[in-house]
């Protein structure tokens, strides 16, 4: 039966706004449950080359007359890197998974579509590990617990698992028994190429997830010999391993990056004198062998040459007197760029940095204009746009573009980008 209103008592009437209002408080909350609930990787997965990103990009290089051709792989089992969050579940579980967009509340996204069946497989090893071993998850708000991130990286030919714990602790004497437990519980399986740990005891005010430091990293299990992974696709006729211990940067879509790889051999000239920046272990570098006259490689993670170096001895010797490697942030080593015909960059989310591209837009010296040409991967585009628009203004004019959808489903582009000046 309804109720009845009670005679003589006013009802409190709400304003049409304060009505407005409540109704869009109540959408942005329901807005914000259901993101929980979404992988925050696949957010477009129904529609990848609808993604904002995709089309924001299709638009910009429309505006300048050229058309840019979209390249979008396999939609599954892609992921062979990733580095997922752990944070306190009650009072003394782990929960491992992605962080909500513009939030630290984690996603837990096990059995994830886009992931290779070796970090599925792993991370239900990790999730039982944890609660047989009582690992807590990191809890951001009090600055304590146990695991903070894992890392994971497939070797696509075993499909074994490199694993890195990141453990809230300076040292394994003070990580202590729960660490010794957990890797202990990893071990019943057979599924690890290696198991290591990065020590990294920061204070919750510190967004890195990794601790960089040569200390901070241990092996704790597995082989020694540093993980090894031979492109695949890109069409190189010499057989190259790159070497992906924990510590340096490695594509979470390897595969898709190959045809990247293959892209940069189509635009280096035989014979031409390259220097790359931004090289992380020599992915693309070790790739130009055969068409470089000589290139030169460099990055700021100073464990990138080591393995560039292991690498290069899996090349031909006649190839490998041709590459070389330095240690160092690419502003330190703007003085080879005016000697190079080609100069190649990937460099991070933000971008170039000022020095690189002042050394990118000053007037060549010589008759003959060097570089002529330049080869940009970029994983950002906002910056992509900010660097293009400013080499524009100096002359260089976009030569040919491709656009790699890497992440499927999440709201990123990978541009490829070639210029030239005359
Ligand atoms: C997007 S990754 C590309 C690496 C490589 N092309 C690959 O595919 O593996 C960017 C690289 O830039 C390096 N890096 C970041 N900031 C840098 C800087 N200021 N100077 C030089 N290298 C930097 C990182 O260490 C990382 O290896």
């Amino acid at each position: 039966m309804a109720k009845r209103k009670r005679p003589g008592k006013a009802q409190p009437t709400k304003t049409r706004t304060q009505l407005n209002n409540a109704r869009k408080r109540a959408a942005k909350k329901r807005a914000k449950q259901q993101a929980k609930l979404v992988d925050p990787s696949l957010v477009y997965i129904q529609n990848p080359l609808g993604a904002p990103t995709v089309v924001r990009a299709k638009g910009w290089f429309a505006d300048l007359g050229k058309k840019l051709s979209l390249r979008l792989g396999p939609l599954e089992g892609w992921r062979t890197s990733a580095k997922l969050a752990v944070r306190a579940s009650g009072a003394s579980g782990a929960k491992i998974g992605l962080f909500v967009p513009k939030s630290h509340d984690v996603v837990p996204i096990n059995g994830c579509a886009a992931h290779h069946a070796s970090i599925n497989t792993a991370l239900e090893a990790i999730s039982t590990a944890c609660k047989a071993a009582r690992i807590r998850g990191y809890d951001e708000d009090k600055g304590e617990g146990d695991l903070r991130y894992v890392k994971l990286e497939v070797q696509r030919s075993s499909e074994l698992v490199q694993v890195t714990l990141v453990w809230h602790a300076s040292s394994q004497e003070e990580a202590g028994k729960p660490l010794r437990k957990l890797v202990t519980a990893l071990q019943q399986h057979e599924l690890w190429y290696s198991i290591w740990a990065n020590f990294h005891a920061a204070d919750k005010h510190t967004s890195r997830i990794l601790a960089l430091e040569k200390e901070a990293w241990v092996q704790l299990a597995g082989r020694k010999r540093w993980l090894r992974e031979p492109l695949q696709r890109s069409a190189v006729p010499y057989h190259c391993e790159l070497c992906f211990p924990p510590f340096v940067f490695r594509q979470a879509n390897l595969c898709a990056f190959e045809r990247i790889v293959s892209a940069v051999r189509r635009f280096v000239p035989f014979g031409s004198a390259v220097v790359e920046l931004y090289a992380g272990v020599g992915t693309i570098g070790l790739h130009l062998a055969d068409v470089a006259g000589s290139l030169v490689c460099s990055d700021e993670n100073p464990f990138n040459r080591a393995c560039f170096r292991r690498s290069l001895k899996s090349l031909p010797p006649d190839l490998q007197q041709k590459l070389g490697y330095v240690s160092g942030d690419a502003a330190s080593q703007v003085d080879s760029i005016p000697a190079a015909d080609v100069v190649i960059v990937d460099p991070p989310r933000k971008g170039m940095e000022d020095t690189v591209l002042d050394a990118l837009t000053r007037p060549p010296k010589r008759k003959s204009v060097k570089p002529y040409r330049l080869i940009y991967v970029s994983c950002g585009f906002p910056a992509f746009c900010r660097d293009a628009e400013k080499l524009m203004q100096h002359g260089w004019t976009v030569l040919h573009a491709e656009g790699f959808v890497l992440f499927p489903g999440s709201d990123h582009l990978e541009t490829f980008c070639v210029f030239e000046r005359t």
